[in-house]
């Protein structure tokens, strides 16, 4: 049985990584995801400057999944762009750079300097942060997505993914799926986190994590359903060339299976690997295989993207 998965030309020996945000932050963390049974390792996603982030707590773990409102904290561009460039001679696994600028100008002036540099991984231009007060999430506009893909590939000539939100309405998938297919991208990632979701403690009556009144990115098992959905639209509507990572509620092997089922080609895992830490990807990676022993799978091609119609 073979779990070796690629995307945009770049190979992976497993089709797992953590979820941008997700134990990523520095050097310590993602060399701990890279000494993993991970297949490959995505970094924090990067602002221009360093940034501390929203006030704690920020972060709160449920009986069934998440709730976030981190607030962009991050290491700042140069950081990660000097751990990417210096793991990519290292070929252990490949690291995907996230970026998050927190203006087109930002993001424009990041992918001007990944395209200088000697970079020649994939990029993730994450559209989707949910928890910068202020800052309204760029994929829910489709006018300013189209603005800077515009832009971005006008220089930008590397490997781009995009990373977004999910959508919750099928004509939203069709316009949008409309504006993707014009770019040559790499892959569409999805999902980021359920937005603006409120967890409520009743003993104290106030909320469980203190930014934005309580409004935090949701997910886990909550928000699986809509992940698969999510997954499993963008591959029937993008063209072929356009890869796809699945993100969203992995919590086992069989969770893998699915996400592989609707037509990932890489699968991310965020709560559960906050909770289980690194290791996570050994139990996996072991809980994928015995999947697809017992369905008689040799690769992830054997059944990648090919969900039955009922
Ligand atoms: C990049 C910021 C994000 C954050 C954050 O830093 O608050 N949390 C998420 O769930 N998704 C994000 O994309």
């Amino acid at each position: 049985i073979k779990l070796t998965s690629s995307l945009a030309g770049v190979t992976f020996a497993n089709p797992l990584l953590n979820a941008a945000g997700v134990h990523c932050a520095t050097p310590t963390e993602l060399d701990e995801v890279l000494a993993s049974a991970a297949g490959g390792v995505v970094t924090k996603s990067a602002t221009l400057a360093p940034r501390d982030g929203n006030v704690r707590p920020r972060f709160q773990a449920l009986p069934l999944g998440s709730i976030n409102s981190m607030g962009l904290p991050n290491q700042g561009f140069d950081a990660y762009l000097a751990y990417a460039c210096a793991h990519q001679q290292a070929a252990t696994a490949p690291v995907i750079l996230s970026l998050a600028g927190l203006s087109l100008a930002d993001d424009l002036a990041m992918l001007r300097r990944v395209q200088e540099s000697d970079f020649t991984g994939l990029v993730e231009l994450n559209l989707s942060c949910p928890n910068v007060p202020g800052k309204p999430q760029v994929a829910y506009d489709f006018a300013a997505v189209t603005r800077v893909l515009d832009q971005a590939f006008q220089f930008f000539t590397k490997r781009l993914g995009i990373k977004l939100p999910p959508y919750l309405d099928l004509a939203q998938f069709d316009a949008l799926a409309a504006i993707l297919n014009r770019y040559p991208l790499a892959y569409v990632n999805a999902i980021n986190s359920l937005g603006n979701g409120l967890v409520i403690d009743p003993l104290t009556e106030r909320p469980v994590i203190r930014p934005k009144g309580g409004f935090g990115g949701i997910g886990g098992a909550y928000v699986k359903p809509t992940a698969l959905a999510n997954v499993r639209a963008w591959r029937q509507r993008l063209n072929p060339t356009i890869g796809i990572i699945g993100t969203g509620g992995v919590r086992t092997g069989t969770d893998v299976f699915e996400h592989l089922l609707c037509g990932a080609d890489l699968v991310q895992v965020g709560t559960a690997l906050a909770t289980e830490g690194p290791a996570i990807f050994a139990r996996l990676t072991r809980e994928l295989t015995a999947v697809m022993a017992t369905k008689g799978y040799q690769t992830l091609a054997d059944f990648r993207g090919k969900l039955q119609v009922r």
